[in-house]
């Protein structure tokens, strides 16, 4: 089947506080993402990246509110006001990394032992060689040295950084039509995060996935992602290509972030 592409619309969600709705989140988010694209979500804290990456793949705190607008995977809307079916879809076809991997780590199995379950259900065709090699390979592709050690153990046997690299490599096992990867790296020392940037890049290029990539770091973004989209207060306030965004922002917003960066000159 052909890697398909997300669409969001006009998407508005809220959050209920002491009963009465806040203020949106996010306020009339509209942008689409192309199989093997990568697309930067760049902003100050607070700004709304976590509830849109969440919104895609239905994982929303209790007290959200998908008010308008909606989400397709290719032809199928996955979530608007009217339904959430984003748990039809989650992980075989959008995979998700978080900043802290425990949240996706299951602390009571061996590393192997969840890989080995996420390859058999995704991949069940392979032999128990074949996923062991896959695993290996994974851990590996992640900047992981020492894999058979890492197979073994626990999660919390692992430094955070490697955790985060174990929890990648999980999420990319189903080869996903697109994958959200909410300051992934952030928790990884810079060589880390080099090589698992690298690996995210191929899979994109090379399997046609689509992936969006939450960070803080605008820099990191601009060598990463083909388009950049900078949100601020809940809004998309300038969406272009990664060099137009990084050397002549259009948007006073983007200019302010860019000289901030103490590398930078605009
Ligand atoms: N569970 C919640 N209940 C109420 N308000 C929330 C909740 N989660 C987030 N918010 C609010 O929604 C807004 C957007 O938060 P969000 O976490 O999406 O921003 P962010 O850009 O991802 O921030 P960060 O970079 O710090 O993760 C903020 O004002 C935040 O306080």
């Amino acid at each position: 089947m052909d890697a398909q592409g997300l669409q969001v619309d006009n998407l508005t969600v809220a959050y209920r506080v002491s009963g009465e709705l806040a203020a949106p989140a996010l306020r009339d988010a509209t942008f689409q993402l192309n199989p093997g694209e990568i697309l930067g979500l760049v902003g100050e804290s607070g700004s709304g990246k976590s509830t849109l990456g969440r919104s895609i793949i239905g994982l929303l705190p209790s007290n959200a509110e998908v008010r308008d607008g909606e989400i397709r995977l290719g032809n199928s809307v996955i979530m608007s006001p009217r339904g959430d079916r984003t748990r039809q879809f989650r992980g075989s076809h959008v995979g998700y990394v978080f900043q802290n991997a425990l949240s996706s780590l299951n602390p009571t199995m061996r590393i192997g032992t969840q890989l080995n379950q996420v390859i058999r259900r995704h991949r069940p065709n392979l032999s128990r060689r074949e996923r062991r090699h896959l695993a290996q390979d994974l851990l590996e592709r992640n900047a992981l040295r020492d894999v058979d050690r890492v197979l073994r153990v626990f999660p919390h046997q692992l430094s955070g950084g490697m955790r985060q690299r174990v929890a990648i490599a999980l999420a990319v096992v189903a080869r996903p039509d697109v994958l959200i990867a909410d300051e992934c790296t952030t928790a990884l020392d810079v060589s880390a995060q080099a090589k698992v940037v690298d690996h995210l890049a191929g899979l994109v290029r090379e399997e046609g996935m689509a992936m969006l990539f939450i960070t803080h770091d605008l820099l990191l973004a601009g060598d990463l992602c083909d388009r950049i989209c900078v949100m601020k207060d809940g809004a998309i306030m300038e969406l272009g290509r990664a060099e137009q965004v990084i050397f002549d922002p259009v948007h006073a917003y983007t200019q302010s972030l860019l000289a901030s960066v103490p590398r930078i000159e605009v």
